[in-house]
């Protein structure tokens, strides 16, 4: 029989059935995420991948809970989303970078801290998780710096430290790499490795760039409101029988679009 903590390990980081977003009002309300249903395991990397629009960052917000008009059941730690004790167990980083501009790299982080773990006798405690967040993003040299003054990556990688600095369990990130040069890419794909192996964290990441799909262990391919494909990217590659997972995921497309006769608009986005 397993026991508390068993259980905990086993049950999915995410789980997700009849999801369903409604977005807009009145005549433009639409259906942006269509009865959706997956795991996310927990201690992995899964890769949120698909083309502009279809609906990633409404899942995202969706699981960290700030997205409205949301149906169907999606617990997320074992609580449903949005509950208030998963705030402090969730990191969320948004595609547009929350930093303050007018303040340096680490008195943003020293704020963000003293918000999630206030008082004096947590000072050390504090100073100790900066350093770590800081390091973590590679970012030590410019940890003076004026937030105003970092370039767009650097920026990005300071909402990232931010969202490290409760050493969450489940990291929701929204597009992390967009903008950054190939090496931070690595860099940062490293870091996420380092964290589900080292920390036994969970990270959903969102991306639209497919080679960034060979570097998740789960994939979750959405089209238009829908899950087209869940798996490893070697269940990917070999269910089609492509050699990337970019040519799975475009094989995917077309034979779905076969099926639903799509406009020659649709077929483009999808091949953005
Ligand atoms: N306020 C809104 N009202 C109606 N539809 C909306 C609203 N906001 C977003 N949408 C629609 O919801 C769909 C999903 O948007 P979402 O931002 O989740 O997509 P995405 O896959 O994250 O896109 P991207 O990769 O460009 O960020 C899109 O088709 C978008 O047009």
């Amino acid at each position: 029989m397993m026991n508390n903590s068993q259980e905990a390990a086993a049950e999915p980081a995410v789980r997700a059935h009849g999801l369903t977003v409604r977005r807009g009002t009145g005549r433009t309300s639409r259906t942006v995420l269509d009865a959706l249903a997956f795991d996310v395991p927990r201690g992995r990397i899964t890769g949120l991948l698909g083309p502009s629009g279809c609906g990633k960052s409404t899942l995202l917000r969706a699981v960290v809970g700030t997205q409205a008009h949301v149906t169907g059941t999606l617990d997320v730690l074992g609580r449903p989303a949005g509950h208030p004790a998963l705030r402090s167990r969730i990191g969320y980083v948004t595609q547009a970078p929350s930093v303050y501009d007018d303040l340096t790299v680490r008195q943003n982080l020293d704020y963000f801290a003293a918000v999630l773990d206030p008082g004096r006798p947590a000072a050390a405690r504090r100073r100790e998780a900066v350093a770590r967040a800081v390091a973590d993003v590679d970012l030590t040299p410019r940890a003076d710096a004026l937030a105003g003054n970092l370039s767009g990556g650097q920026r990005s990688r300071v909402s990232l430290a931010v969202a490290l600095l409760g050493t969450p369990e489940l990291l929701v990130l929204d597009e992390p790499t967009v903008g950054l040069d190939p090496v931070l890419r690595r860099d940062l794909w490293a870091l996420f490795h380092r964290l589900t192996a080292v920390r036994g964290a969970t990270i959903l990441v969102s991306s639209h760039v497919m080679d960034e799909a060979e570097r998740c262990h789960d994939l979750l391919l959405m089209r238009e409101g829908r899950i087209l494909a869940h798996g490893t990217p070697d269940d990917l590659r070999t269910r089609t029988g492509a050699g990337t997972v970019e040519e799975g995921f475009l094989r995917l497309v077309d034979a779905a679009n076969a099926t639903t006769a799509p406009t020659t608009a649709t077929l483009q986005e999808n091949r953005r």
